[in-house]
């Protein structure tokens, strides 16, 4: 049989040979990389957020990132004043961001986590997307790139998972990323003496595809429940990152995932540290319901397709307030003739 003919060298010792009858193992843990998809796309369906642990970004990566942003809050005003944002150069600090035409009790500090290649030329009153940093700051920048760095891989990663989710290529979205415009932030709320009528972010809703937030342990992210529209309070868990799908998502998935409406609330004993990274698609990206999705439900995609470019720089009005406008929704690309069947 198979070139095989039995003899006596393939005898085994009498304690060696097989019982004829074998137990099965049990406890042999059978996993399926695809339900770990899966509880990414049932959050992503009934929350829009979800909390990572275990994701490879080294400790050492996030505690020298929180330690920089600590010491630069830390600093005076009239230093961090020397990188305050400008209508020309909105990147870097500020603390006077208004959501819905209501100011946030919060102070920013704003980079990209590539510095994009210098223009030749500058036309006059066009924006300029280039790193401030602070002088005197030993290690600021270097802690604040590595961890750029390390977030960009882990986004990377839960592109995939939410690919899988949806029943897509693993590295089918990651297309839209090449040369992505991703925007880094980094956010102080001091202690608030009015924490009852005023908030350290206004509701809104983030216009990317995946936003990755480390915060410390003091809590104040509210997101909006979908099932009864309460807000509630993201739990604050050690060591991990709080996800939430952005509207990139949301149109991507055509609506199967929601981009759920947040805010920030303060209080009055604590101060809050949170660091947000924006995961957006590259300008030139095309964002449409995905045609496998469309075609699984056998309806027509809620959504018509638009240029992330020209929707995020419209959302910038030329300010770097993408909070504060209002002017260009995704609702503003939902299809008319759907619009009776979502809710
Ligand atoms: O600080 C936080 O927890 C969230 C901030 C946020 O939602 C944002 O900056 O878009
Ligand atoms: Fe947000």
């Amino acid at each position: 049989m198979g070139g095989l003919t039995m003899e006596p060298a393939f005898v085994q010792a009498p304690e060696h040979r097989p019982k004829p009858t074998v137990t099965e193992a049990t406890g042999i843990p059978v996993t399926d990389v695809d339900a770990l998809a899966a509880e990414v796309g049932a959050a992503s369906r009934d929350w829009g957020f979800f909390v990572v642990v275990g994701h490879g970004v080294p400790a050492g990566t996030v505690a020298r990132a929180t330690a920089a942003q600590r010491a630069f809050f830390a600093l005076p005003a009239e230093r961090k004043a020397a990188v305050r944002r400008s209508e020309a150069e909105p990147l870097g600090y500020y603390e006077s961001e208004h959501t819905k035409n209501v100011r946030d009790w919060k102070e920013v500090f704003d980079l990209v986590p590539r510095d994009p290649p210098p223009p030749a030329a500058v036309a006059d009153g066009e924006v300029v997307y280039r790193n401030k940093w602070p002088e005197d700051l030993p290690g600021f920048r270097e802690a604040l790139e590595e961890y750029t760095n390390a977030l960009e891989e882990l986004a990377l990663k839960l592109l995939e998972l939410l690919a899988r989710s949806l029943k897509l290529r693993p590295d089918r979205l990651h297309g839209f990323f090449k040369e992505h415009t991703s925007f880094f932030r980094l956010n102080h709320y001091p202690p608030c003496p009015a924490p009852e009528v005023v908030l350290g972010v206004g509701r809104h809703k983030d216009p990317g595809a995946l936003t990755v937030l480390y915060q410390d342990d003091v809590g104040g992210l509210d997101v909006r429940r979908r099932s009864d529209g309460e807000w509630v309070r993201v739990k604050c868990v050690p060591n991990s990152f709080v996800i939430n799908v952005g509207d990139t998502v949301q149109v991507w998935s055509d609506d199967r995932y929601e981009s759920a409406e947040h805010r920030v609330s303060v209080n009055s004993e604590k101060e809050r540290f949170s660091m947000p990274y924006f995961f957006n698609p590259a300008s030139g990206a095309i964002v449409e319901p995905l045609e496998e999705v469309v075609s699984e439900e056998k309806k027509p995609p809620r959504y018509s397709a638009y240029s992330w470019g020209d929707y995020f720089s419209t959302k910038l009005n030329g300010n770097f307030k993408w909070l504060d406008v209002d002017n260009l929704q995704i609702a503003d690309f939902r299809k008319s003739y759907s619009s009776g069947d979502v809710p």
